[in-house]
């Protein structure tokens, strides 16, 4: 146990230090190339994103002789190109590497394989986009008053960030402690029989409580008001879960540790004005994610949350020739191997869609 605790942390460890020396590296030599774009383009798929989602779409469609341009991002929305999966570190339930790998390695294999049958990838951010008329037009950043690229297809796989609360110390213990993906991370062996705590009321809270009871001695559910948002099946499942203890009105003041491992929280009680520490191990936030769909708000139907609408079963939008794959029209699994799965998806309908226009 201790060596395989010792094994782990060294992973995490170098991990998080591999993907952000990584990500500072690209960052700069991003910012070196700066400004590239002065010619305009035209493109028979366009996809604008970098996760599983985009990559699985340029694969299929590269494979299929359209030779696919994909513009993966300089840090869009706060996410290195190669999306989410490069902010973590051991990846153990994609299908296909029994010894698990790392997120920036997973996304760098996507990449080669994408370009290895023709993608042409774009280091640039996709900061405009108009799709009410076919050809579409789209701008690049710092190209935004330059002539429109133009595209045959659009898919859009812009992905999603989870909601984080910037505590004091959460930076400190971001992945060395702190997730925001329960069934991602869970299985870890440092939260292995070790009390966790969830921040959130919702659905997914309880959720992600009930999940995690399966490894942690006991989880504490952190909700800020005085009951549950979740529906009423999700918070009985919770109350009567023997290992789930729901702290009502509780808030999270700072994520505390030794330096390299969370060990504690510092709580408040906002009906009694207390502060205390709560001794654990694990902080899940489960307060929601926000899709990256600014881009096409307006124009292409989206759910309340923000969420891209696609005909389901399909990667279709409501506007034709322009497709969405991945979390970035998924609230509810947000899983590589699904981002995968809707990327093929994508990939297949706008090969359809092209070949019913020809
Ligand atoms: C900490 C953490 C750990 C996780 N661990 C696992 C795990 O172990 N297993 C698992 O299956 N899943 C895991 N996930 C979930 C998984 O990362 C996501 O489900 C998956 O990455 C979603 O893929 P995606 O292709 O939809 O897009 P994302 O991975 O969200 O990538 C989208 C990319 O598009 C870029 N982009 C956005 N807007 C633009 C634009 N306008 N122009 C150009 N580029 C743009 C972004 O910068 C980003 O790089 C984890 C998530 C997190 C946050």
């Amino acid at each position: 146990m201790q060596i395989s605790k010792l094994k782990c942390s060294i992973m995490m460890g170098f991990g998080m230090f591999q993907s952000t020396l990584k990500g500072a590296l690209s960052h700069i030599s991003q910012l070196r190339s700066l400004p590239k774009n002065t010619r305009m383009v035209h493109n028979k798929v366009t996809i604008i994103g970098s996760g599983p989602a985009a990559h699985t779409a340029a694969i299929y469609l590269a494979r299929a002789e359209i030779k696919p341009t994909l513009y993966e991002g300089m840090f869009a929305n706060g996410v290195a190109a190669g999306g989410q999966l490069t902010t973590t570190t051991e990846i153990e339930n994609f299908p296909g590497f029994p010894e698990g790998l790392t997120g920036s390695e997973l996304m760098d294999k996507m990449k080669e394989q994408s370009e290895r049958f023709g993608t042409e990838v774009i280091t640039e951010t996709v900061a405009k986009v108009d799709v009410t008329s076919r050809p579409f037009k789209y701008w690049t950043e710092f190209n935004e008053d330059a002539e429109p690229n133009t595209t045959d297809a659009l898919i859009l796989a812009t992905g999603a960030s989870a909601k984080r609360m910037n505590l004091p110390g959460e930076e400190t213990y971001w992945q060395q402690g702190i997730s925001a993906c329960a069934v991602c991370d869970g299985a870890v062996p440092i939260f292995r029989n070790k009390p966790l705590a969830v921040i959130g009321g919702g659905d997914s809270a309880c959720e992600e409580a009930s999940f995690l009871t399966k490894y942690g001695s006991k989880v504490y559910m952190l909700v800020r008001k005085d009951h549950l948002r979740a529906s009423t099946i999700m918070q009985r499942r919770a109350e009567k879960n023997e290992k789930i203890e729901i702290l009502y009105n509780t808030e999270g003041l700072e994520a505390k540790g030794d330096g390299k491992f969370l060990n504690a929280l510092r709580l408040l009680n906002n009906k009694t004005k207390q502060e205390y520490d709560l001794p654990v191990n694990g902080l899940f936030y489960a307060i929601g994610h926000t899709p990256a769909t600014s881009i096409v708000a307006g124009q292409v139907d989206l759910y309340e949350n923000g969420y891209v609408k696609t005909v389901p079963g399909s990667a279709i939008t409501s506007v034709p020739g322009v497709f969405a794959a991945g979390d970035v029209q998924d609230s509810r699994y947000r899983q590589a191997i699904t981002s995968a799965g809707s990327g093929c998806m994508a990939a297949l309908d706008a090969e359809k869609f092209l070949a019913e226009q020809e």
